[in-house]
């Protein structure tokens, strides 16, 4: 761990409140002309940056080595269920073909599971060059101690640098476990995912709120874990056949969770922002809930789903997988509207790799502005009854 040092020599009253007014977390207090750095500090480094040398990071002496050429390849975890691979893994795939450029190393799948031989050869199809598969019956129902067992086996066996699993509820609880047990790093729900020459993986991902973009990267230990979130990357297209399976065997034995699965009850799909193509998305711009009958009007004219901003769910009016953002979910539709809403990071950082986005605020300074490629200044009220009119009329064709 890095710590901080304050060089109380160096400290002015000037500086001293400079620094005050700086730090977001309000983690550096006068103690009687003395800079004092309390609990609050998150170490941004902010106060390294603009301190003038008052507050120096200092690195831990005797950091963990890693020879990082012991570790080579990306993997994808492909998470499947029902014989489906969940679209994440294509999508991470995509991105996984895209950073080996960067290191020359092989894009490696990992797959598990019990009579699975079928979606390893569909895997074959997406410019994988190797796939690993473990198949046992016992790896038939996700239990994670043993899919956790197997993740080991490989991690071991293979030695991947980069790890990258889908965001999905299973990778989700699957990936901790294994990052714990080789002690690694794993940054959650990363939304960029960038490489360095000398096999870094810079893990990017909104922190602090939403406030600043964090930027993670595992400097001393190998593998390095992401998640990221279905609908963050682009698929590849499925393509000519390539690459090898490779069998792996696993002792039965490591396999021993005690959890017995009765019986596996498929949930109805619902209809998912998600997977939508068209989206009108609706913020606080929004004043009654009656109006919101023109917003389904115009969502149903253009074939498209009502999606919203979190204080829309906060006020009761939507069900919470309505909500589009940083905790809500992540869509990237051919379409959408942003109607009423003030673009905020916490809500942008779900939308804004969307094909084509038309904002309508009538406040011109409006964050949603920076990330749309229509913008409309106006009323939403005469906005929206507007386009319905030229819709309907064949004047507007969406
Ligand atoms: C940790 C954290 C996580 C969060 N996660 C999310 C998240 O996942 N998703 C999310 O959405 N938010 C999230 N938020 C909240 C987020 O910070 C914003 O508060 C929220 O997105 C604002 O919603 P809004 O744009 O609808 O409302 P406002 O900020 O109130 O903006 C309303 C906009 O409507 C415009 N407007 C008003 N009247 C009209 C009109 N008649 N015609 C046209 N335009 C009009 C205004 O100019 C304004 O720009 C999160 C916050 C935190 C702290």
């Amino acid at each position: 761990m890095a710590e901080l040092v304050v060089n109380q020599d160096k400290v002015t009253h000037k500086i001293l409140m400079e620094l005050i007014d700086l730090c977001p977390f309000n983690a550096i207090e006068d103690h009687s002309g003395d800079l004092y750095i309390n609990s609050g500090c998150k170490m941004c480094r902010l106060c390294v940056k603009n301190g003038q040398g008052v507050i120096e990071l200092k690195e831990e002496e005797n950091k963990p080595q890693v020879d990082k050429g012991l570790w080579n390849g990306i993997t994808v975890y492909v998470d499947h269920f029902g014989g489906e691979i969940h679209p994440v893994s294509f999508e991470l795939i995509g991105k996984a073909r895209e950073l080996a450029e960067v290191t020359n190393h092989p894009v490696q799948a990992l797959i598990m599971g019990d009579d699975i031989k079928e979606l390893a050869e569909e895997l074959q199809h997406y410019g994988v060059d190797q796939i690993h598969l473990y198949e046992d019956e016992k790896l038939k129902d996700f239990k994670v101690e043993n899919h956790t067992a197997v993740f080991e086996d490989y991690i071991n066996k293979v030695k991947p640098s980069s790890i990258l699993v889908g965001a999905t509820t299973l990778g989700r609880s699957l990936a901790p476990r294994v990052a714990a047990r080789f002690k690694t790093g794993l940054t959650a729900d990363c939304t960029i995912l960038k490489m360095k020459e000398n096999t870094d993986l810079v893990q990017i991902r909104p922190a602090f709120g939403g406030n600043i973009m964090a930027q993670i990267v595992t400097e001393n230990h190998r593998p390095q874990f992401c998640t990221a979130r279905y609908k963050v990357f682009d698929a590849p297209e499925r393509g000519e056949k390539f690459g090898e399976i490779i069998t792996q065997n696993i002792d039965s034995e490591l396999l021993n969770s005690k959890i017995n699965v009765l019986n596996v009850i498929k949930k109805e799909k619902e209809e998912s922002i998600s997977d939508a193509e068209v989206i009108v998305a609706i913020g606080r711009g929004v004043q009654k809930e009656e109006d919101l009958k023109a917003v389904n009007e115009l969502a149903d004219l253009v074939g498209g789903q009502v999606a919203v901003t979190r204080p829309l769910i906060e006020n009761g009016w939507f069900n919470a997988k309505k909500q589009v953002g940083l905790s809500g979910r992540t869509v990237k539709p051919k379409l959408i509207f942003a109607i009423g809403i003030h673009g905020a990071v916490q809500f942008t950082a779900g939308m804004e790799n969307s094909e084509t986005i038309i904002a309508i605020n009538k406040d011109e300074n409006a964050p949603i502005f920076n990330c749309a490629h229509i913008g409309v200044v106006g009323d939403l009220y005469k906005v929206i009854p507007e386009l319905i009119e030229k819709i309907k009329g064949g004047e507007l064709n969406v």
